[in-house]
């Protein structure tokens, strides 16, 4: 979209009803009925990748329903996202569910296809070893990124069952291929049992700093989200967020559960703080609505992606100004 352009926004929920027609994130219009858009979000359908508990193959579509709920305009960070640039759904990447290198390759190609549009991506999984493709993605047009990884887990593991593609690996293979910037990594929301302390060195040797949930609880929002900034800088970020990052009081719907997390409040105050970061697109992954119940962790989840899409918003509706203004 060129500046001219006025967004097609999501359909009106006081004249049509919020429940119904099929679901697209927000009630947005379709990419195929705008053409381009500025921020594309997309589903991809796949959990072959899974350790524990299959079924975030559904949770795109889990988080496309109770994100019918979403109103335009953002109080938090004071921005109508979906008017100052188009917001528009992509569909799903459809992927081949027996076939793991197969899939992780038609994701990058379909990643590919959509930022060569000049698109951010918000992605909505999927298990978390559809991060590796899109951190691939994005690396080809910024360079190595900058990392914030919202999980319970480390994900830095080297393999399972000899499997080098899985939901606990993508980010050990993202730094082997020298695809993220390892001078800004952070995992935030880690607890629970680990296989043995190595996991932690391990994860210390390839850059990562580690924000615990009870570091969350102690030093409170505000303060991690300040130091994370600061780690940051400006440099192009990649937000991948596992919902199991939340308790599993507020995200009971995923397929590695683990207890002691945040909270959804403190999760959506720290991507507030965020809002200025140079975020170049983003995941949420791991929503496995069979375990859900009353759709906790897709209201969860649609919220998250709310929030990382109005920070995307912003960010293109401001450089745009700045351009032309020159
Ligand atoms: N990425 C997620 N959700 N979980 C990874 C858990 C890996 C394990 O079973 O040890
Ligand atoms: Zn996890
Ligand atoms: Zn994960």
């Amino acid at each position: 979209m060129t500046g001219n352009e006025t967004p097609r926004g999501p359909v009106d929920s006081s004249r049509i009803p919020r429940y119904a027609g099929p679901a697209t994130f927000a009630r947005l219009p379709r990419l195929d009925e705008v053409g381009r858009a500025d921020v594309a979000v997309v589903g991809v359908p796949f959990d072959s990748g899974v350790s524990y508990r299959p079924g975030a193959r559904f949770g795109g579509n889990a988080i496309r329903e109770a994100s019918r709920l979403l109103r335009p305009y953002n109080p938090a960070q004071d921005a109508s996202p979906f008017a100052l640039t188009q917001v528009a759904d992509g569909g799903d990447i459809a992927v081949n569910p027996f076939n793991i290198n197969e899939a992780v390759e038609t994701v990058e190609a379909a990643a590919d296809d959509l930022i060569g549009t000049g698109a951010r991506l918000m992605t909505l999984g999927g298990d978390h070893t559809i991060a590796l493709p899109l951190l691939r993605s994005v690396a080809k047009k910024h360079g190595p990124v900058a990392l914030l990884h919202f999980d319970a887990h480390l994900d830095t593991w080297d393999t399972y069952f000899g499997a080098e593609y899985t939901h606990g690996t993508p980010f050990r293979r993202a730094v082997e291929e020298g695809i993220l910037d390892t001078s800004a990594l952070s995992h935030v929301g880690i607890r629970g049992p680990l296989y043995g302390k190595q996991d932690l060195t391990d994860d210390e040797k390839m850059g990562f700093g580690i924000v615990t949930s009870a570091d969350v609880y102690r030093r409170g929002a505000d303060e991690v989200a300040d130091q994370l900034r600061q780690r940051i800088g400006d440099r192009p970020l990649y937000i991948s967020i596992d919902i199991d990052c939340l308790d599993p009081a507020h995200a009971p719907g995923t397929g590695t559960p683990e207890a002691g997390g945040m909270t959804s409040r403190e999760l959506l105050e720290i991507l507030r703080g965020l809002a200025s970061c140079n975020l170049v697109s983003a995941d949420v992954v791991e929503v496995a609505p069979a375990y859900d119940h009353a759709e906790i962790t897709s209201v969860a989840a649609s919220h998250t992606a709310y929030e990382l899409t109005t920070i995307m918003s912003r960010q293109i509706a401001a450089a745009r100004e700045e351009n032309e203004g020159k």
